[in-house]
């Protein structure tokens, strides 16, 4: 099962991309791996910039593969459910787990509706940049707690 998470804009601040070299690094060595940024909107208003940006995203989202979007309003897990629901898509031949993370705004309902899952870290609002190596390290964590190694306690 190949893993790939799409978020949209560049990730401006030099500790966001400090982190997300280092578990991008660590979960390929778990799984085919990838990250994808979309452009982001600056101009127009949210409900706007959300539609757009939904469109973009969506574009690159193949039928094929099983979407989880992130929202603070969405399912909570705790690290060994999360380990387990990317450990059953692995075992029944999901192709592709795709992980998508919000603008500054959030998402349009349109990718809400794509979602297999809607996905909260906590019930907290992050900023659209911080929970990118957030969402990474629960990944890598994830794939550590599949492989029995004792990185989760
Ligand atoms: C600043 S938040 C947007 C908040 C906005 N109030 C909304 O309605 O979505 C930007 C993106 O970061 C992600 N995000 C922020 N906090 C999160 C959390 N606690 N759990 C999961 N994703 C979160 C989501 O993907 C969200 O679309």
């Amino acid at each position: 099962m190949k893993c790939r998470v799409i978020w949209l804009g560049k990730s401006r601040d030099s500790w966001i991309r400090e982190g997300i070299r280092e578990y991008a690094g660590r979960v390929g060595r778990y799984l085919p791996f990838a990250i994808d940024e979309v452009k982001d909107e600056k101009d127009a208003d949210a409900e706007e910039g959300r539609r757009r940006e939904g469109e973009r995203l969506l574009k690159q989202v193949s039928p094929q593969a099983t979407l989880v979007v992130l929202d603070e309003r969405g399912e909570q897990m705790d690290s060994v459910a999360f380990a387990a629901f990317i450990g059953r898509h692995r075992d029944r031949g999901t192709p592709e787990l795709v992980f998508a993370v919000g603008g500054a705004y959030g998402f349009s309902d349109q990718v809400r509706k794509r979602a297999a899952t809607v996905l909260s870290l906590s019930a907290m609002t992050l900023t659209h940049q911080m929970v990118r190596p957030f969402l990474l390290e629960q990944i890598y964590r994830a794939c550590t707690i599949l492989n029995n190694e004792p990185y989760h306690h």
